[in-house]
C-alpha cells in the first residue's frame, strides 16, 4: 500500500514517517510531487483545511491521502491563533517571528491564564471518494521563554505540565507517544487497515 502526505512541513513529516515506519505501507509527501501548488487553506476548522488537502492531494496524485492540519489554541487569546497558525506573524509563514509575536501579546498576562492546547485534524481521503476524520488534543501552558531545539512551529515555548518538559525539550518518540499529532494518527492506523484490504 502507498499512501501520500498531504502536507509540505517538514516537521510533520519527520513525525508522521516516525508513526508509521512499523507499518507495512510506502509513504510518500508532497516534497516527492513535482509541480505541486499549495491548495488555499480558506475553512474555518482545522478539519475543514484537512479535508481541502487531502482531497487536492488525492486529485494530484491518484493516492490515498493523508493530510494533517493543526494549530495552538491559547486561551488568553480567546483561541487564537486556532487555524491561522501557520502564518500567525504574517506571510511567508515563520515560526520564529510567531513564537516572538506569541510572547508579545501574552507578555502581561500571568502563569494561571497561559493555558493552551494543540489540535490536531488528520483526513484519509481515498480516490474513490472515501473520507476519514480523526482528531487530538494535548493540554499545556505558554512559557515566557523558549526551552528546547527539537520539533517545530511552537514547541520551545509549550510546556507540557505532565512530563515537566517543553515539546521541544521532548524526544520524537515522546511527542509523538502524547502530541495532539499523535493521538489522532493512532486513530487512523485502523482506518488505513481497514482500507488494505
Ligand atoms: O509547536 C508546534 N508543534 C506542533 O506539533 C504543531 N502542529 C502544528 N503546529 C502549528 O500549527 C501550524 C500548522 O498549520 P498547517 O496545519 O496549515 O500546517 P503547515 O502550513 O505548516 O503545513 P501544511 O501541512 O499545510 O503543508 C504549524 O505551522 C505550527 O505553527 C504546531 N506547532
Ligand atoms: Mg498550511
Amino acid at each position: 500500500m502507498k499512501i501520500i502526505l498531504a502536507t509540505q512541513n517538514k516537521g510533520k513529516i519527520r513525525e508522521l514517517q516516525d508513526l508509521l515506519v512499523d507499518e507495512d505501507i510506502q509513504v510518500l509527501s508532497l516534497k516527492d510531487i513535482e509541480g505541486w501548488e499549495d491548495v488555499e487553506e480558506n475553512g474555518e476548522t482545522f478539519a475543514d483545511n484537512a479535508m481541502l488537502k487531502a482531497r487536492a492531494a488525492v486529485e494530484k496524485t491518484g493516492l490515498i491521502a493523508l493530510a494533517d492540519d493543526s494549530g495552538l489554541e491559547v486561551d488568553a487569546l480567546g483561541g487564537r491563533p486556532g487555524v491561522f497558525s501557520a502564518r500567525f506573524a504574517g506571510e511567508p509563514k515563520d515560526d520564529e517571528r510567531n513564537n516572538n509575536k506569541l510572547l508579545q501579546l501574552l507578555r502581561d498576562v500571568p502563569e494561571d491564564k497561559r493555558s493552551a492546547r494543540f489540535r490536531c485534524a488528520l483526513v484519509v481521503a481515498t480516490p474513490d471518494g472515501r473520507e476519514f476524520l480523526t482528531e487530538g488534543t494535548v493540554e499545556g501552558r505558554i512559557l515566557r521563554e523558549r526551552r528546547g531545539s527539537d520539533g517545530f512551529g511552537y514547541d520551545p515555548l509549550f510546556y507540557v505540565p505532565d512530563y515537566s518538559r517543553t515539546m521541544a525539550e521532548l524526544t520524537l518518540a515522546v511527542k509523538n507517544k502524547l502530541s495532539h499529532r499523535g493521538q489522532a494518527f493512532r486513530k487512523v492506523i485502523p482506518i488505513l487497515k481497514s482500507l488494505k484490504s
